[in-house]
């Protein structure tokens, strides 16, 4: 392929500043947090040297100019996961905060005494502590699709899961974020469906949108959240989408300026979605600089970049598995730009400690998805993780660091 990845790396100041020292800086934690190239920074830079205003709030020309950059990017990320409207674009904190606004919103007026949440033994803890937290509350059952020892999930169980009438609520990821483990969504989606097309599914993107194109019509999931720093944007922004018709029936979660109609001390009506439920003043040069991240994206190829990705997660899979004593956690169908791994000679903090000494950055420990570790048996993994910026002198960096450990401790 001719992925041109010198020059896009280029684009990557962190990157490229360390690219060039004694031991070049491999940064190997993308699913964490990806880089941010010049266009998304320069955007943010732009905005708040040139154009900086509040939005929605007045009727002078830059703050008009400012409330277009904002919606303009809300019709960016509709068209980036092919909403039917940039009204079933919600802005949030992150994926975890979208999660939350899901099940705190849609769960405390639909969830009843008895009713039932589904997720996947896959999950992030933001896609389990949030569903826990309101079915504790609205006192409905948490029940779990099992996960197979290659990692992919056990999908003849969902039938067995699933109660008619009862279960309210099915929520996975995409992609697992330590397994790398890539669900089929179109064909869970049509499992659930087939058993109650009244049932709500949430797809977690937070790993697969900055990696994969996404079609939420074609999907057909009722909602779907990411994270704007995981696919090259800023932290303090993410996304729930959901489908128009059911953002309308759920409450506000926040009260406060612009989610609302009228008010009145004796009664206050609520502004339609998605300004229902984005009270007070927004993230504004955030969802600027997400906006230019799907700019970014969309210049690059989001094709292109999933194609180079899985050339570089193959050349990792390969090498990795050349080293003794070294274990990949799953082996499943699809992985994503991702590998857990364990090292027989040293606990996985220890082997990221001695990597960072050689300048490569992996994570290490159970990224937030405790239950996948026990599930696997393992008290913690050394995670590496890939983006579109990554090469494979990286890999080989970090094959080398890895020796090094099995030298250390073995
Ligand atoms: C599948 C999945 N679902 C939700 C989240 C939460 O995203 P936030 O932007 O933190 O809200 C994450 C973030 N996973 C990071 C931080 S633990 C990782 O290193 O794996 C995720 O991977």
């Amino acid at each position: 392929m001719n992925y041109p990845i010198d020059e896009i790396r280029s684009q990557f100041p962190v990157l490229a500043l360390h690219d060039h020292d004694a031991k070049p800086f491999a940064f190997l934690d993308s699913t964490a947090t990806t880089q941010k190239p010049e266009f998304v920074i320069d955007a943010m830079d732009n905005f708040y040297r040139k154009h900086y205003s509040s939005i929605k709030r007045g009727v002078y020309s830059m703050t008009a100019q400012t409330t277009d950059a904002y919606e303009s990017a809300r019709k960016k990320v509709a068209k980036f996961i092919n909403a039917q409207s940039e009204n079933e674009i919600v802005f949030t904190r992150g994926t975890t905060a979208s999660i939350n606004l899901c099940a705190w919103s849609y769960g405390r007026k639909f969830l009843k005494d008895g009713d039932e949440i589904v997720i996947s033994a896959l999950e992030h803890h933001a896609n389990i502590v949030s569903w826990q937290l309101i079915a504790e509350e609205r006192r409905a059952k948490l029940k779990v699709i099992p996960v197979a020892d290659d990692g992919d999930l056990i999908l003849e169980k969902i039938p067995e899961l699933i109660v008619k009438g009862k279960t309210k609520i099915v929520a996975f990821a995409q992609i697992s974020n330590t397994i790398g483990t890539e669900n089929p969504v179109k064909e869970i989606v049509k499992i659930v469906r087939g058993i109650d097309p009244e049932i709500k599914i949430l797809v977690d993107a937070a790993q697969s949108a900055p990696h994969k194109k996404i079609d939420v019509q074609d999907l057909d999931c009722d909602f779907l959240a990411f994270s704007g720093h995981k696919m090259y944007g800023p932290t303090g922004i993410g996304v729930l989408y959901g489908k128009y018709e059911i953002l309308e029936s759920m409450p506000p979660l926040q009260g406060g300026g612009e989610m609302i109609d009228q008010v009145t001390f004796e009664k206050t009506t609520f502004a339609l979605p998605p300004d229902r439920f984005e009270a007070g003043t927004p993230p504004i040069a955030e969802v600027i600089g997400l906006g230019a991240a799907v700019d970014w994206i969309n210049r690059t190829g989001i094709e292109a970049i999933s194609d180079y990705e899985q050339e570089i997660l193959h050349y990792a899979e390969s090498k990795l598995k050349e080293i003794p004593g070294l274990h990949i956690l799953g082996n499943p169908k699809h992985r994503g730009s991702l590998l857990s791994f364990t090292l027989d000679a040293a606990h996985p903090h220890d082997a990221a400690t001695l990597l960072d000494e050689d300048g490569i950055a992996v994570r290490s420990g159970h990224h937030c998805a405790q239950p996948v570790m026990q599930r696997f048996g393992v008290p913690a993994t050394i995670r590496a993780s890939f983006g579109a910026y990554t090469e494979k002198w990286e890999i080989d960096r970090l094959v080398e660091g890895l020796l090094r450990v099995n030298r250390i401790f073995g």
